[in-house]
This record gives C-alpha cells, sequence and structure tokens, in this order.
C-alpha cells in the first residue's frame, strides 16, 4: 500500500480512536504529522541509519523514521504493550517496510539497559517520567554526532522541566526547544 495513504489512514484513525476512547493505556497517541515531516528532515539531514524508538504505540511515528532511511538501516522500535506491537507490526507490513524495523517487546529501561547497540538516532515518545531515570545510560547509546529528540515538550513541558535542564548542562550536548507538533526538544551530541 502506498505510504501517504496508509499514513492518511492512521492519522484518521488515531484521532477518532483517541477521541472516544477512555483507557488511557489504550489510546494511540500518535505524533502530530508536522512532527512526522519534521523527523523524516532531520533523519535524512543526518544521514542516520541505526535508530532508536522508544514507544511504537501502533507504529505511526515508526513509519516517518523507516521511510527516511536507506535500505541499509534499521529502526528498533520499543513498546511494552503486546496489542499495540501487534497494531505496529500489521502496519508495517502493509507499508512494506517491515524489513527497515525491529520491533521489541519490553519496558524501554530494561531494553535500553541490556541494549549493546549504538544509535546515531533517537526518538523518545513514552513515559516521560521515567526519562531521567535512564538518560544517561540512553546516552552512552548515542554515537558522536548523533542527534536525540524528544516529543511533548511543550504539551507536558512540566513533565520534562528536570529532563531538559539535565541535558540542557551538559558540556557535550546542544539543544533546543521547537514549536513543532506537541514541542520538540532536539539535543545533537558532539
Ligand atoms: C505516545 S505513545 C507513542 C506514539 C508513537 N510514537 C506514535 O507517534 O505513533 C507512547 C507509547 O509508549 C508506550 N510505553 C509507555 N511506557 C513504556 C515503557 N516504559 N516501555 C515501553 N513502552 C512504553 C505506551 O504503551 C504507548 O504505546
Amino acid at each position: 500500500m502506498p505510504l501517504e495513504e496508509l499514513l492518511q489512514e492512521l492519522e484518521a484513525l488515531g484521532v477518532q480512536h483517541d477521541a472516544t476512547e477512555n483507557e488511557k493505556s489504550k489510546k494511540l497517541l500518535n505524533i502530530t504529522r508536522d512532527t512526522g515531516e519534521f523527523l523524516a528532515v532531520l533523519v535524512k539531514s543526518a544521514k542516520a541509519e541505526q535508530i532508536l524508538e522508544i514507544g511504537t504505540s501502533n507504529g505511526y511515528s515508526t513509519l516517518w523514521l523507516a521511510s527516511a532511511i536507506p535500505e541499509s538501516g534499521k529502526v528498533v522500535t520499543v513498546e511494552k504493550l503486546s496489542d499495540k506491537a501487534e497494531m505496529a507490526a500489521e502496519n508495517f507490513v502493509r507499508a512494506e517496510l517491515q524489513d527497515r524495523i525491529v520491533q521489541v517487546q519490553a519496558d524501554a529501561e530494561d531494553f535500553i539497559r541490556d541494549s549493546q547497540q549504538i544509535f546515531d538516532f533517537i526518538f523518545l515518545d513514552a513515559d516521560r517520567t521515567a526519562y531521567l531515570s535512564y538518560i544517561d545510560v540512553l546516552l552512552s547509546k548515542l554515537s558522536s554526532g548523533g542527534v536525540l529528540v524528544c516529543d511533548n515538550a511543550i504539551s507536558h513541558r512540566h513533565e520534562l522541566e528536570d529532563f531538559m535542564a539535565y541535558l540542557s548542562n551538559k558540556d557535550t550536548l546542544t539543544s533546543c526547544l521547537l514549536p513543532v507538533g506537541k514541542g520538540e526538544f532536539v539535543v545533537h551530541k558532539a
């Protein structure tokens, strides 16, 4: 199925589904289209090939990331809930991007601590209150010259204040907060 058609279908589904679903863990909570476009531009500009995404949901943002890397690249995407991981798997096949995506069903922090891989691009879109507890390990898995993007940096700024302040004060990092989508905090590692 053409990617653009699937993205539009998922955008409509996400809005409709989240408006009628009361249980927060079942909401899809997809990034906005402009965030997807922004991620694709960043990934291509950075020539990133090894991407880590924390928070798959039904795979909407993963599709943007996977479509921005060359065939030799991979997106590793982590989701703790099996129902969402299954929905995502179907969408990856529909987009014919499944060969560029590795799905991990696990708790983000467990995966990050156990992983031996180095990534050149990391997208954080999961349990915001846990980010500070694993950010040092996560940064050790970001390559020199790599980029980390964190979603919801304006919509949930109060939850991410300490996290952003911590990163902003590190000498090896350059960061900025952009009014794209729900607010994107972008970090470059020297
Ligand atoms: C905001 S949604 C991700 C939306 C997705 N990035 C997109 O735009 O399509 C957050 C997802 O992170 C998952 N999640 C939350 N805490 C997690 C954790 N500790 N480990 C792994 N996944 C987690 C949730 O189940 C949810 O599906």
